[in-house]
């Protein structure tokens, strides 16, 4: 499958290891940046450009999805949003990664990196690229984590709301 990945300076870790995931599992992924660490950039022309590459894709036939990484996620589905054609969701567990396609047909999952773990993050991916089958079965991989772009996971009791 394919799968465009975009994120901005606080998804960039999260990005860039499910990047290396998904490409280990051969899907044919491109990213559309940013590619290095710029704590001033911002997410909506990569956010953007990823969702217009998921209805180029899909209009053209091809299986394509895609993946939008902020601190909260908020700011990168709507932008995503703003691409006719996309439908975008803030997943918050495999949960709602899983209902986001069986309910609501997404095309596009937007995660907040600085809400989750990194295993978390790639679950949650993983589980949104699978639409509803008669197994309904799903799986999850981990990854090494890696905190320099992201604050700690919090525990749901004290997860703030910053993004
Ligand atoms: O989640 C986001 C938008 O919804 C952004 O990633 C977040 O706002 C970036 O914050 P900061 O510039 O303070 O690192």
């Amino acid at each position: 499958m394919r799968i465009h990945v975009a994120t901005d300076h606080a998804g960039l870790e999260f990005a860039q290891t499910l990047i290396k995931h998904l490409t280990d599992q051969g899907h044919d992924v491109t990213d559309h940046g940013p590619k290095t660490y710029e704590p001033l950039d911002d997410y909506p022309s990569f956010c953007i450009s990823a969702a217009r590459a998921v209805v180029r894709d899909q209009s053209a036939g091809l299986a394509s999805l895609g993946v939008v990484f902020g601190g909260s996620g908020n700011g990168e589905q709507i932008a995503a949003n703003k691409v006719e054609g996309v439908r975008a969701a803030l997943a918050w567990n495999t949960s709602t990664a899983q209902l986001a396609r069986q309910h609501n047909d997404a095309n596009v999952v937007a995660i907040g990196a600085r809400q989750h773990t990194e295993d978390e993050a790639i679950s949650s991916s993983t589980n949104s690229s699978r639409r509803r089958s008669p197994s309904k079965s799903v799986t999850s991989a981990g990854s090494p984590s890696s905190p320099s772009t992201r604050r700690p996971a919090r525990s749901r009791a004290t997860r703030s709301t910053d993004a």
